[in-house]
């Protein structure tokens, strides 16, 4: 027998995870036109054989042949549209239809839509599949698994692998389906690979192989096993061959059946063993001979037009037919720029003051008029009852005054954590200030002491004391500013002799408008490395990505689609997240708009990419969930969004600099509040330091992708 009869042949094949071997120099040959029944104990390494077979896992040493080639490189149709797949888990899209899986496959394979429903009727009418309409997610596990099948047989395939087909499913059904498959390699000559737990139902297989502890223990008929161990059933041959093996008595069919049968039996079993052995050999000869004839030339990664489309298709679906996922998506950008326009940099409001007046004894001073306060006699200006008229200055949402009788109280209540500070004014408060005005420079030291207010803070929590104290500066300004003025003294003769102003920017600005161009950027990158990382983890997880890659798609086409639609989702991220700010909240920008998105949108595609590396590290989602908050987080922290760069230690600032946000947020700062343009050198900075990033991790993602193979 030669290999152009093979449809599969493996020699010799030795796979291993880490140092544990699974497949231990394993060899079998599946010839055109016949069913192969691969049978063994659970986790004896059928599906890594299958996987081996059709390309998705690479081998550590031995030949595997499909097809006439080599899986994943020219000529041998694996991946591609020769071979038809169904792996063990559904590996199906739960927001498609019945009618949608078996369709997706279909065109991946570039079959006319037409012939997609000839075959999809016939094979809905054999395998009783559920309504063409119903969601694969509403289908029992059995429906699902018979879906799946449909879909791994719509393009009439040369070779069919099947990883377990009839879990599931009723005896009947059970039966129909390998009478169907008895058909189909008669007529069509399709080779069929199947493994199954239920061991009888093989016997109407061509070839069994007994597989245990990553080895073939017999590649036989079912009749001719059988025979040899003269046994009933499937069941008993392979629990004797699996005894033998076990005691380490046997490796081969030959030895088994004699220890089994004694000598009785032995010429016949001996020709077996000699010409499976055969099969193997011959076939090794002539592959070694082609491949030196023909260089093997590894498959081009194209793009093809109609997959792109299928894939497209199958995003699109699985996106807006899953409403928790929108709402997620579409939402979340909203409520985060909600929260943190209405939850930072606002000012602190009722703030507890205490206020201890030795001057008036009160805090408000019910009847107060500012009529009278200032008098103007010889050129002089006398003051009355100032201590109320700068009470009334206090008179402002961020204060709450509370009155005390002594200072001593109200340092109590400090230190209790009843309020925030208190003010003390001396009992002469008034007529020390005149006093103070009038002497200046000549003033007393216990004039200028008895002419202040004190006050006593707690800034234990530094942005609430800091606060406070800035506006009792303010306000002590105003007060003192309108008192000079109705003195005719020069207004700003007590402010500080500093002149300010301001090129970019203004004195009033609240701490928010520091924050925004930081939290653009983070958000933005933060949604889209969570949504890619989840998307991608949960197509691979489900086994769609594999499913697909076996039917011919390249992991290129099902990365460049995820990236198309996850790009148009940050677009409208991007686009909500800057209409909350500007729009909506008026929050001011002096630049040109469109560099400011432009910018904002690189910061959400570097999070996709970044996403999609995180995807390729990590096995699963709560992996991926801990790896992008936890690399999120320190770059958070160092980017400059809380507090500025400029207050790191130097070597820390210019690490800081290297991460993918940092650069970014101050061009985008600097368009928004100076207005400078996207030739800027620094605004470029942040640009390229972003454009870099994205193709730095996502060059690495597609290196290790490659070399995780
Ligand atoms: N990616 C992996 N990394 C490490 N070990 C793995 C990996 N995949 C499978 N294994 C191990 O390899 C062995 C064979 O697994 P495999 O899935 O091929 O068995 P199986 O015969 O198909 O089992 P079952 O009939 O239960 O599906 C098992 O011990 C499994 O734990």
């Amino acid at each position: 027998m030669t290999i152009k009869n093979a449809a599969v042949n493996v020699h010799d094949v030795v796979k291993k995870y880490g140092d544990k071997t699974i497949l231990d120099g394993l060899s079998m040959t599946v010839n055109r036109g016949t069913i192969y029944g691969l049978l063994g104990a659970s986790g004896c390494g059928k599906t890594t054989l299958l996987s081996c077979i059709v390309g998705r896992k690479s081998i550590n040493s031995g030949e595997v042949w499909v097809l006439g080639g080599t899986p994943g490189e020219k000529g041998s149709g694996v991946p591609g549209p020769r071979v038809g797949y169904m792996p063990q888990d559904i590996a199906l899209v739960g927001e498609f239809t019945v009618k949608d899986a078996v369709f997706y496959f279909g065109r991946i394979l570039n079959m006319e839509d037409k012939l997609i429903q000839e075959r999809f009727t016939k094979l809905s009418k054999l395998l009783e599949l559920p309504p063409d309409d119903r969601f694969l997610k509403n289908c029992s596990g059995g429906q699902q698994r018979r879906v799946s099948f449909a879909a791994a047989m719509v393009h009439m395939p040369e070779l069919l692998i099947l990883d377990e087909p009839t879990v599931g499913v009723d005896p009947v059904l059970r039966d129909k389906i390998w009478n169907y498959l008895v058909e189909l390699v008669h007529t069509e000559k399709t080779a069929v690979i199947i493994t199954t737990h239920y061991i009888e139902e093989a016997k109407q297989a061509d070839k069994i192989g007994l597989m245990r502890g990553g080895k073939l223990l017999a590649e036989e008929s079912p009749a001719r096993l059988l025979s040899l161990f003269q046994t009933d059933t499937l069941e008993e041959a392979f629990l004797i061959l699996s005894r033998n093996q076990e005691e380490g008595r046997i490796n081969r069919v030959i030895e088994a059946a004699n220890i089994s049968n004694g000598n009785g039996s032995m010429q016949s079993v001996s020709s077996t063993s000699v010409s499976s052995f055969n099969i193997a050999y011959d076939s090794k000869e002539e592959l070694t001979f082609d491949r030196k004839k023909t260089k093997i030339k590894k498959d081009k990664t194209s793009l093809e037009r109609h997959r792109m489309k299928a894939l497209l298709d199958k995003n699109w679906k699985q996106f807006y037919r899953n409403i928790t996922g929108i709402c997620f998506l579409v939402t979340f950008p909203i409520l985060e720029t909600l929260c943190f326009l209405n939850g930072v940099g606002g000012d602190p409001k009722n703030l507890k003051l205490g206020i201890v007046n030795d001057e008036t004894l009160s805090t408000r001073c019910p009847n107060f008029d500012f009529n009278g306060t200032t008098e103007i006699q010889d050129f002089d200006c006398h003051f009355n009852n100032m201590s109320c008229r700068f009470l009334e200055y206090l008179e402002h949402p961020m204060i709450h005054k509370i009155k005390f009788e002594t200072l001593d109280e109200a340092k109590a209540a400090i230190r209790h954590g009843k309020i925030i500070g208190t003010l003390y004014i001396a009992k002469n408060f008034t007529k020390s200030y005149e006093q103070r005005m009038q002497d200046g420079k000549e003033a007393d030291n216990w004039i200028v002491s008895f002419g202040e207010i004190k006050a006593f803070m707690d800034l234990s929590n530094r942005q609430t004391g800091a606060t406070l104290k800035y506006k009792l500066y303010e306000l002590f300004y105003n007060f003192q500013e309108e008192l000079f003025k109705e003195c005719n003294y020069p207004a700003k003769l007590g402010n500080l002799p500093i002149q300010k102003s301001f090129l970019y920017g203004n004195e009033d600005e609240s701490y928010v408008v520091y924050m925004i161009p930081g939290t653009i950027i983070t958000l933005l990158f933060f949604m889209g490395s969570m949504m890619t990382s989840q998307i991608i983890i949960t197509d691979r997880k489900e086994g769609v990505w594999d499913r697909s890659i076996v039917a011919g798609v390249t992991s290129l086409e099902i990365t460049i689609t995820h990236f198309i639609l996850q790009a148009a989702i940050m677009l409208l991220q991007s686009s909500e997240v800057l209409l909350f700010i500007f729009g909506v909240y008026g929050y001011p920008y002096v630049g040109d708009f469109l560099t400011m998105f432009l910018i904002a949108y690189l910061g959400g595609i570097c999070g996709m990419v970044y996403g999609f590396w995180v995807s390729v590290i990590c096995e699963d989602h709560s992996q991926a969930n801990i790896s992008v908050t936890g690399g999120f987080l320190p770059m958070m922290l160092l980017c400059g969004l809380i507090w500025p760069l400029e207050a790191m230690p130097i070597g820390l600032r210019i690490f800081s600099k290297c991460l993918p946000f940092t650069l970014a947020i101050v061009s985008l700062r600097n368009v928004m509040k100076k207005g400078w343009p996207i030739w800027d050198l620094q605004v470029c900075h942040g640009i390229g330091s972003l454009i870099g990033w994205i193709f730095i991790i996502g060059i690495c993602s597609v290196w290790l992708i490659k070399l995780k193979r």
